[in-house]
């Protein structure tokens, strides 16, 4: 489903500011398996995600989704593939669109060319219908601004939208870690079972250690642009947040410094 082979990426090659994000990254996921991934800061989280959406090119190795490279094409034409939804809640919806407005531009993205952005009778029913699924009163503000919404409900409407076209390949780049802790369960909550429904193949950056061993079927571990750790479902299943930890500080030889870190 998605494979990444020997892919490597160094940011100011050959400066005093050299940071070598990503070293000869091998990582195969098949199709259903949800991913979380943990690490230090700057460990190369965010960079393994740019590189699978296309917003930055590897120096070397190769990036497949469903047996096709994909290394070489530009993000927007990966749309079809890939959804992605970030920390900021800002980032996946236009404000001064309404609801239904943003849905229909998902829609389209990732259909055939030529699907118009208006908005049919059926269409509305549709999104009704999807935004219901959300269980959070949304289906009844569908010519609401989204710059009206809360944080969390723009996250879950984020959430609908990278998923609406059924994509290959669901990206979570830490997209609970901005919101209160309430609704970052909600957000929770939706994307299990959103994935779950959908059988979505899935890899999520995550801050908060209890999620990345309760959710999902796997785990990596990342430090120093290379993956140290790679935990199947059934040593998850078991797993502590201490064990985890102390895993980290034995194969990397110093403690997970992370910022944000969160232990459940
Ligand atoms: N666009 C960029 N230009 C220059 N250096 C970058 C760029 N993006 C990332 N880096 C560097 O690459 C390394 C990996 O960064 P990355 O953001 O991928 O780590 P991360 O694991 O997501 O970290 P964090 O948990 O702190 O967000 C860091 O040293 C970072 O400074």
């Amino acid at each position: 489903m998605l494979e990444l082979s020997k892919v490597s990426k160094l940011f100011f090659p050959g400066t005093p500011d050299e940071k070598a994000a990503l070293i000869g990254i091998n990582l195969t996921l098949k199709p259903g398996d949800f991913v979380t991934v943990i690490g230090s800061n700057g460990a190369g989280k965010s960079t393994l995600m740019n590189i699978i959406s296309g917003v930055v090119s590897p120096d070397s190795g190769d990036v497949r989704i469903d047996g096709n490279i994909v290394s070489e094409l530009p993000e927007y034409k990966r749309g079809r593939w890939i959804g992605r939804v970030f920390q900021d809640p800002m980032a996946g919806t236009a404000p001064h669109l309404t609801i239904e407005e943003n849905l229909s531009i998902a829609y389209v993205r990732g259909k055939k060319r030529g699907l118009s952005f208006g908005i049919t009778r059926a269409k509305r029913a549709f999104f009704q219908e999807q935004l219901k699924k959300l269980g959070i009163g949304l289906d009844n503000r569908l010519r609401a601004k989204v710059g009206q919404l809360s944080g969390g409900e723009r996250q879950a409407l984020s959430l609908l939208m990278a998923t609406f076209t059924e994509p290959q390949i669901l990206l979570l780049d830490e997209h609970t870690a901005a919101l209160d802790p309430a609704r970052a369960e909600l957000i929770t909550r939706l994307t299990e079972s959103i994935v779950r429904e959908m059988k979505l193949t899935t890899l999520m950056v995550t801050h908060n250690m209890e999620q990345a061993i309760r959710l999902g079927n796997r785990l990596i571990m990342m430090d120093k642009g290379r993956i140290i750790l790679d935990i199947d479902e059934q040593r998850k299943k078991d797993l502590t947040v201490e064990q985890l930890l102390r895993e980290f500080e034995n194969i990397s030889g110093h403690k997970m410094a992370d910022d944000r870190v969160v232990f459940g």
